[in-house]
Parts: structure tokens; C-alpha cells; sequence
């Protein structure tokens, strides 16, 4: 698993390091990792001797990490200038740079597009204005020369720990932000790096390690990814001695005569995610569909009898199917079943949810959603605010509304009540596409009905992640995400990364869940 911290927690761990006298060792590591970085990128694309590269480097020490790392680079037969934005920068990094050869410009009022112009044509703009001592975005003369920059379109921009005006901690950014191809981020992940939209400014990351993580062990993280290795311990593995009903049955309401398509799509969708069996309630123009594109689901038309978990709400519409809908989420409320609630059912929440009860909206459905809890408030919150602060508001959502809540969006964030939050980013931008989201509302419960009692289990593989239990279907969660992404990224990878439909996303799924667990079978200990 992937942790990743505020910007506070890792200065936190910093701390003893600078009390004992290392801080300069500490940089000098995170400026060699850096320097190595810009080296191998630079090399994909030229020979490096003779290369140019131009670092812009802030007050702080995130300028001085810069400025060390161009030293570096000087040495190693790169043409290197420094633009310095601010009058006093790290006077040793400052000299050293200088003693390498490196040529020195000074950001004034009046220069800033002449200077985005000269780092428009450099082979590599390394950006180091400000790191996690930032309060705020770029301010004037940086600010004109980062937007002037990102205009005229930079070869190749490699971050100096986070990309300029982005708030390490929350991923919130302060426009201008030159948006970068690499950040090569220092200790450990920030996480303003793994959501939206920090994530989308800050291109691939890289860890470099300064020797403060043993100290990062100790804090919560702010933020958790999980890697193919924990999906591959956390899918299930069916037993030899494994039937139906001991897999997990899920029962499905969506879908309506308007919007049959997302109960097809749900309903495949589980039954490629591995589920012992899937029971749909639904209108019989929609049960049609639904059994032509999947014979092996049922259809109830009474009651269904016993599920192991529920999804409600894809493409559901109207008093009838709102009508089961609510009776299902009686009974699970009742039997205390883990339920998938999306689109169409979440507008009949009960005042208080569950943590094993996951929500699963879109920016705007989670702007409604906040909108509509008497607690939120005066002040509308739209679908704007979610997608500039995503992680604050998953997180208030599920401390709201007591139930886990997942957010979708180019980075998913999944969020617990009691506020662990976990981020998958696997996928492709044409998972932008009508009906995906039906997919994952498939693969989630499919997952949940045959995870039930997995993550009841105190030796079982989500008590290996250390998370107690009630956080636990956040990973379920988060691990659906995953899948789902990752299906997503693999269906277009069958058309030489081109556009894929919702469907393609489902059948892509058994490849993705077999390559993960074969991977992890292959390599556990
Ligand atoms: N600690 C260590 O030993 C290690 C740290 N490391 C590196 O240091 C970085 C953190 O360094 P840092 O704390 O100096 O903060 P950083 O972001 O460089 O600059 C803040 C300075 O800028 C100013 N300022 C603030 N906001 C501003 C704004 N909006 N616009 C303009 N100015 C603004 C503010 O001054 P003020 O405005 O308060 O006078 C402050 O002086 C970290 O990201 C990593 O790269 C690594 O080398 C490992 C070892
Ligand atoms: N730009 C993107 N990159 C990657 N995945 C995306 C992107 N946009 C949306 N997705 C994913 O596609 C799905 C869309 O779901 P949703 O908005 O509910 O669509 P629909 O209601 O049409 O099914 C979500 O799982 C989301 O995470
Ligand atoms: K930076």
C-alpha cells in the first residue's frame, strides 16, 4: 500500500533530523534524487551533454533542492541557468550552483514574459519556486512568468517535490500551476499528489528517499493507495470446495423502462466480477434485456430471498422501481447486508447509514447529496466546489452521512466515517463514457457479496492492512475502484489505447482480477 502525508507530517518527521544538524545531508539526498531523475528523462529524449536546463528557484528550501540539483547537472556537462524569484534564496545552494558554472537570471517586475520565452526553448525547466512551505499559490512576478511558461507550451518540466502552487496537503491548487511531466517528490508521498486536482498538474511521480521514512512510519497517513499487490491478496480466491451460494449472492435494483441499459450493464458487469450469483429486481422490459445479455443472472419478481449484499440505484427511475429499491434497503438495514447505493438511490438515504453501507457518487450527485443533509448548511456546495476540493468534501459526506462514500472522477477517492481515505488513479480518460459508472456499481457489489465475511475476519487479508474493522469497506471500495480502472485502461490497451464503451470496461474485468491474483500467487512468499 501506498501511503501518502501533509506537507506538516513530513516536516513533522523532518524535525529530529534538522534538530541533530542533518538538514543539509537531507538535502543534498533529495537534490542528487532529483538531479538523477531530470538526468534519465532527459536522456529519453537526447544526448545529455550540451542539453539546457533552466531551474526556477523560490526563497525557501525547496529552491534550495533546485538550485543543488542543477549543480549537479552543470557538473555533468548540461547547460544550466538558475532564474531566481526572489531576492535572497539559499545562499549555499546558491554558491554551490554558481561554482558549478551554472548562469544566474534574476526575476524582476518587468522581465517575466522575456523569461518564459528563453524557457520556452530549454531542453528542461526544473520547478522549484515552492514546495511544502507554501502558503498559497505563485505570487506576482513568479505567477506572470508560470502562466506566460505554460502558454507557450514547455518541452519538458520536471517538480521539485510538488508542483508550484499546489497545497501538498489537500491536492487543492492555486492557479497559475505549470503543469509538469514528472514530480520527483522527496521522503514520501504527498498527498496533494494523489488527488484531484494536484493529481492531474503533477504528471508521473517518483519517490526519492531522504531517510526520514522510518520516522513517516509512525504518523497516519493522510492518504492510502492500494498496489496490484494488495489486490491481489484482497480479490477473492475461490476454494476447492467453494458452491454458489458459499460465493456470495448479490441482489441488483436498476434500471427502469427508461434506463434499462444500467441494469444490463450492472448486472454483467457482477457476474464477470466473479460472483456466485445475481439476483435482478427490476421491470420485465428491463428483466428482458438484462437476461438476454446475461442468461445466468435471475429475475425476482417476488421476494428475492437471501443476498449476501445489494446494489440499488443504477438507471433506476420512478415509484416502482424506487418502491423496491427502498424495500431492499429496509431489509438490508434490518439484516445488516453490506448495499452499493449510486445515482438513482441516493436520494433515499436513511437519516443515518452504515459504514458497510458505500455511496458512490459523481462530483455533482455528491454536490446534491451534501446539499440535501440538514447539516451541511447554508450555503449551496455545487459541483464546482467538489471537483476543487474533492478530498474535503468525500470526507465530509461520510462523516454526514455515516456511510463509506466513494467519489468518482479521474482519481477515485474513497472515504471512511471515520475519515481514512484511500485514492486509485488506474485509469484512462475514455472511462468518461456513458454507463461506466453502472459497471463499477456491478464490480463493487460483486466484490462486497463475496467479501462479506473476509473482512469480518481478523486474519484475513483486510486486517493485514491494519485498518479496523469498520474503515475496512473502504478498501473494498477502493479495491472495486481499482479493478475497474485498471479494466478500463486494459480494454483500450486492446485498441492501441483508443475509445472504449462501458461494456468493454466489464469484460475486461475477469482478465484484470485473473492477472492479479496470478501475479500475487506467483510472488508470495
Ligand atoms: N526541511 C528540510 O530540511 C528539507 C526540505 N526539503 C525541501 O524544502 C521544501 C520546504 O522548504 P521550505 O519549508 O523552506 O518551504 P518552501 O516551500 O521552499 O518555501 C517557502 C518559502 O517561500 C515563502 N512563501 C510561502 N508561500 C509563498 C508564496 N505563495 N509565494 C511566494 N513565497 C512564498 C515563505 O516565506 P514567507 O513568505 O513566509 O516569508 C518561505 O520562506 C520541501 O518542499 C523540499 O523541497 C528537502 O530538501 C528535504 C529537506
Ligand atoms: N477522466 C477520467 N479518467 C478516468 N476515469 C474516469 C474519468 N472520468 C470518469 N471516470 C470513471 O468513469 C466512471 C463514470 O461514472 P459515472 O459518472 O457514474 O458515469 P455513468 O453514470 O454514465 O455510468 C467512474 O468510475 C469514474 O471514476
Ligand atoms: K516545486
Amino acid at each position: 500500500m501506498i501511503s501518502a502525508f501533509t506537507g506538516q507530517q513530513i516536516r513533522d518527521a523532518e524535525q529530529p533530523l534538522l534538530d541533530a544538524g542533518e538538514g543539509a545531508v537531507l538535502m543534498q539526498r533529495a537534490a542528487y534524487g532529483l538531479a538523477q531523475a531530470v538526468i534519465r528523462e532527459v536522456k529519453k529524449r537526447r544526448r545529455l551533454a550540451g542539453a539546457s536546463v533552466t531551474v526556477l528557484a523560490g526563497k525557501g528550501n525547496n529552491g534550495g533542492d533546485g538550485l543543488y540539483a542543477a549543480a549537479h547537472l552543470a557538473r555533468r556537462g548540461m547547460r544550466t541557468t538558475a532564474v531566481l524569484a526572489a531576492d535572497a534564496v539559499h545562499a549555499e545552494a546558491l554558491a554551490g550552483f554558481k561554482a558549478a558554472g551554472g548562469q544566474v537570471l534574476q526575476l524582476g517586475p518587468s522581465n517575466a514574459e522575456e523569461l518564459a520565452v528563453l524557457c520556452a526553448g530549454e531542453d528542461v525547466i526544473i520547478d522549484a519556486l515552492l514546495g511544502t512551505g507554501a502558503r498559497g499559490g505563485l505570487r506576482e512576478a513568479s505567477a506572470e512568468l508560470v502562466a506566460a511558461l505554460q502558454e507557450l507550451g514547455p518541452r519538458l518540466v520536471v517538480a521539485c517535490d510538488v508542483p508550484s502552487g499546489l497545497d501538498a496537503g489537500t491536492g487543492e491548487v492555486h492557479w497559475p500551476v505549470l503543469e509538469v511531466d514528472v514530480t520527483v517528490t522527496f521522503g514520501g508521498f504527498k498527498a496533494g499528489l494523489l488527488t484531484d486536482p494536484g493529481e492531474g498538474c503533477a504528471g508521473r511521480v517518483e519517490l526519492v528517499q531522504i531517510g526520514i521514512e522510518s520516522a513517516l512510519h509512525h504518523q497516519a497517513p493522510e492518504l492510502r493507495r492500494l498496489s496490484a499487490r494488495d489486490l491481489g491478496a484482497l480479490l477473492p480466491h475461490p476454494v476447492r470446495r467453494a458452491h454458489k451460494y458459499s460465493r456470495g449472492v448479490l441482489g441488483i435494483v436498476a434500471g427502469s423502462s427508461r434506463f434499462a441499459g444500467a441494469a444490463v450493464l450492472s448486472v454483467h458487469a457482477a457476474a464477470l466480477t466473479g460472483v456466485g450469483m445475481v439476483r435482478y429486481l427490476g421491470p420485465e422490459s428491463a428483466a428482458r434485456m438484462v437476461l438476454t445479455r446475461t442468461p445466468e443472472a435471475l429475475w425476482e419478481t417476488q421476494d428475492p430471498g437471501r443476498v449476501q449484499a445489494w446494489v440499488m440505484g443504477p438507471g433506476v427511475d420512478g415509484e416502482e422501481q424506487l418502491h423496491r429499491a427502498g424495500a431492499a434497503s429496509d431489509g438490508a438495514l434490518r439484516d445488516g447486508l453490506p448495499v452499493v447505493v449510486d445515482a438513482g438511490a441516493l436520494s433515499i438515504l436513511p437519516d443515518r447509514c452504515p459504514p458497510h453501507w458505500i455511496l458512490t457518487p459523481h462530483a455533482g450527485e455528491l454536490a446534491a447529496l451534501l446539499d440535501s443533509l440538514p447539516s451541511t448548511g447554508e450555503v449551496a456546495v455545487t459541483r464546482a466546489d467538489v471537483e476543487s476540493r474533492p478530498l474535503h468534501f468525500v470526507r465530509q459526506a461520510a462523516q454526514q452521512t455515516g456511510a463509506t462514500v466513494l467519489l468518482k472522477g479521474a482519481t477515485t477517492l474513497v472515504a471512511s466515517p471515520s475519515g481514512i481515505v484511500f485514492s486509485q488513479s488506474e485509469g484512462t480518460p475514455w472511462m468518461a463514457t456513458a454507463g461506466s459508472g453502472d459497471v463499477l456499481a456491478g464490480v463493487l457489489g460483486a466484490l462486497l457479496a463475496q467479501a462479506a465475511e473476509e473482512i469480518a475476519d481478523d486474519d484475513g487479508a483486510y486486517a493485514a492492512l491494519g485498518l479496523d474493522p469498520e474503515d475496512r469497506w473502504a478498501a473494498v471500495a477502493a479495491a472495486a475502484a481499482s479493478v475497474h480502472a485498471r479494466a478500463g485502461a486494459l480494454a483500450s490497451m486492446d485498441f492501441d489505447g483508443g475509445p472504449i464503451t462501458a461494456s468493454a470496461i466489464a469484460e475486461a474485468v475477469p482478465r484484470v482480477i485473473g492477472s492479479l491474483s496470478a501475479e500475487y500467487d506467483r510472488t508470495r512468499p
